[in-house]
């Protein structure tokens, strides 16, 4: 492995991080976060350009997402909305100058989520299991600003740049200055490289490439998948299979021996928001062995932490920490990120026998 220190130019010695996880874990929005964080620009407007479209996209994804769950719950659909949703399946957005089809997407988007049999829909998708037919993590905060988003002079914001969905391809690398003062901690400035790689299946082959001279990993799980179908197999749950499961064979590779490892249980607020939406329930369906308060989100993501603890020791001794975030909340990432530092830091330094 690498050492924190050992770097890679002679003028600024950098340790190296890699994200890794499944596809919409939440890598990216970390990602983002320790731009926004540590860099003095934050977002540029290229990005925010960049990010309309897409922005449309997942409105559009959306929309259909909860026509579908009306379909399929045998919601009916007043005929206003039937063809509201014929017309945004009928769009192609390519730029947000295609003013006449924003503005059509505009008017079908209002008249889908201003429905009452959809505001049902999309209640029933906070409980669904199927990932398929699941929604994305943050549609209803899009659908709740339709005028907004589609208005010719929309510029996303910071918040919207982390709530919008874009799966990544490729890796991607950002430069940063750890500074402890900024994080009210002890310490000196550091230097590291964060780099972000796409977590869908046909994106993994690729991840075997970064995992040279890595001073420490981040793993991103999402906490409500705790109750998902993984989308490749049905028949498994998503945390085992897109969580535990590749978090193993990832931890497997002989250059990872030694690496520090940060597993980050991520989405918190989505996880304590499926857990009210089924307190009765909560998360025992699909951990019958789970004795605490179905109600109690704290609880419930203990009870998941050693979980997964205890699946990944019983295969490997790989030294790891956990971490509850929301990837979203900047204040909660920054605190975390100050931890991960710290941490992934002293690990190093200790293998090195320097403290
Ligand atoms: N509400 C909420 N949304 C989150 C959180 N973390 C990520 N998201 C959202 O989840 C979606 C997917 O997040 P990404 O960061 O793009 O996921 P990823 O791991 O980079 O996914 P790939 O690039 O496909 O590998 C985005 O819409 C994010 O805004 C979270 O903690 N809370
Ligand atoms: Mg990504």
């Amino acid at each position: 492995m690498g050492n924190c220190g050992s770097g890679t130019t002679k003028e600024v010695q950098r340790s190296r991080v890699l994200l890794l996880g499944a596809g919409g874990a939440g890598k990216s929005t970390l990602f983002k976060q320790v731009k926004l964080i540590t860099s003095l620009s934050g977002f540029d407007q290229g990005l925010r350009n960049d990010s309309i479209v897409p922005i449309y996209q997942n409105m559009i994804d959306a929309c259909q997402k909860l026509v579908k769950i009306c379909l399929k719950n045998e919601l009916e659909l007043p005929p206003d909305v039937m063809s509201a949703a014929d017309r945004i399946r009928s769009l192609n957005i390519q730029s947000p100058q295609d003013t006449e089809s924003v503005q059509a997407l505009k008017v079908a988007a209002n008249t889908i989520w201003n429905n009452g049999e959809i505001k049902k829909a999309f209640k029933l998708s906070i409980i669904e299991t199927s990932s398929k037919d699941a929604m994305n993590a943050n549609d209803d905060y899009f659908l709740g600003q339709i005028d907004t988003v589609c208005d010719p002079a929309y510029s996303p914001s910071d918040n919207d740049l982390l709530m919008m969905r874009r799966s990544t391809s490729g890796a991607h690398s950002l430069d940063f200055a750890f500074d402890p003062i900024q994080f009210k901690m002890p310490g000196k400035l550091s230097y590291w490289t964060l780099t972000d790689v796409g977590g869908q299946i046909h994106e993994r082959a690729t991840w075997y490439e970064e995992f040279n001279d890595l001073d420490g990993l981040i793993f991103v799980l999402s906490l409500p998948d705790f109750d998902q179908t993984s989308q490749d197999n049905r028949s498994a749950n998503k945390l085992v299979e897109d969580g535990v499961n590749l978090m193993l064979q990832v931890m497997r590779a002989d250059n990872l021996q030694g690496v520090p490892v940060c597993v980050l249980l991520n989405k918190k607020d989505l996880f304590i928001r499926k857990i009210a939406a089924n307190p009765t329930v909560g998360i025992k369906e699909v951990f019958p062995e789970y004795e605490g308060k179905t109600n109690s989100h704290g609880e419930s993501i203990q009870f998941i932490q050693n979980f997964i603890d205890q699946e990944i020791s019983k295969e490997t001794n790989v030294s790891k920490t956990f971490y509850v975030t929301t990837a979203t909340d900047t204040e909660i990432v920054k605190n975390i990120l100050g931890k991960v530092v710290e941490n992934i830091t002293n690990q190093n330094l200790q293998h090195a026998g320097l403290i």
